[in-house]
């Protein structure tokens, strides 16, 4: 209660800021520009970081641990000052218009620290009117239900499980009725049940317009869910792109031929193929470029017709976000 107080004050004092704080129109819900960081004791977090988030998109920032994805989220959501650089969110700069920036923006961080003895919905309620919004009972009561948090809105918050209280945390980012939510990790340790809740009530989201950025180490997470992924490492980001489009510009594409009877070497005249023969010498895995007008696979399968190898099966496979983003991390400087 003490730190919600504390809040207040410091959103109430940010006020005349925001009276003076015109907005830049900008297409993008989010702008970052050149925005850098640096800790006290030297380590730099994050280095000349651009980035412009769509209206209305879901945006997936991955990387692994320690990449700087924390330290971006909290530079745009004002809690974190950058050492150099501009973030503007809505078109108002995040710092000299902190509290309307604030306002539109909701934060589901990674742990609930407050709130404990509060029940679901003093605590939910009360998020709302942190940021100077109106008492509206009927909307803190439609995103319980959107929760499926309603019949535990009597409960403690200390006596509801971990998903349950991930539940509450996001009630409670959702209670102001934010234009732009940040999800910091939002499934890590959750049941299958309510990961996938949670894809549904994000999607739910977006359909009302809402811009979502989540960040995220399940890369099927990404690959479900958003319509744009970044990637971030080391304080780098180094992509950024349209999910599909990665998929297609990266990713490989495997031809897998089941054989009809299995071989002990390559035959000659397939060198140069690249083509793999698995242990058992039943199948035969072809590697290509499915971006190419030559894949090559023609020349390959008739190749095979005049070494009389048949096969009894065929079959394609397409590399998956996470080969790519393997790859993508282990190549960066
Ligand atoms: N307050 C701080 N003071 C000094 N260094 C910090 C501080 N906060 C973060 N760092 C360092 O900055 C780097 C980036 O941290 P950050 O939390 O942004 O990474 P992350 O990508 O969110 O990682 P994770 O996936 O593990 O949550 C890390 O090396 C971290 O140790």
């Amino acid at each position: 209660m003490v730190e919600s107080g504390r809040k207040l004050e410091r959103l109430e004092s940010g006020t005349r800021d925001a009276m003076n704080e015109q907005a830049t129109p900008t297409p993008h819900a989010v702008s970052v520009r050149g925005v850098s960081k640096t800790y006290k004791g030297g380590f730099q977090a994050l280095k000349s970081i651009d980035l412009d988030i769509r209206r209305g998109e879901i945006f997936a920032l991955l990387g692994p641990n320690g990449a700087g994805k924390t330290t971006l989220i909290s530079i745009i959501c004002g809690i974190v000052k950058p050492s150099g650089g501009t973030v503007t969110a809505d078109g108002h700069d995040v710092l000299r218009g902190y509290r309307i920036t604030r306002s539109k923006i909701g934060l589901v961080p990674q742990e609930l620290s407050t709130d404990a003895f509060e029940t679901v919905w003093a605590s939910v309620r009360f998020s709302r009117g942190l940021y100077g919004r109106p008492r509206n009972d009927k909307h803190i009561e439609k995103v319980l239900r959107d929760l499926s948090l309603w019949d535990k809105k009597d409960a403690k918050i200390m006596t509801l499980s971990g998903g349950m209280k991930r539940r509450v945390l996001i009630a409670k980012a959702l209670a102001h009725e934010p234009s732009i939510l940040f999800l910091d990790e939002p499934t890590a340790g959750v049941d299958v049940e309510l990961r996938h809740d949670m894809w549904r009530m994000v999607r739910r989201l977006r359909e009302s317009g809402v811009t979502v950025i989540l960040t995220t180490h399940y890369i099927d997470e990404a690959e479900e869910m958003a319509d744009r992924v970044g990637v971030i490492t080391r304080g780098e980001l180094i992509l950024v792109e349209d999910k599909h489009v990665l998929m297609r510009k990266l990713g490989k594409k495997q031809l897998v031929i089941s054989l009809q009877r299995p071989m002990q070497v390559l035959p000659e005249g397939l060198d140069g193929h690249a083509l793999e023969l698995a242990g058992d010498g039943a199948t035969l895995t072809y590697t290509f470029d499915a971006q190419s007008d030559d894949t090559g696979i023609t020349v390959l399968l008739r190749k095979l017709g005049d070494l009389g190898v048949d096969f009894k099966d065929l079959h394609t496979l397409e590399s998956s976000l996470e080969d790519i983003f393997v790859s993508l991390v282990r190549e960066a400087p």
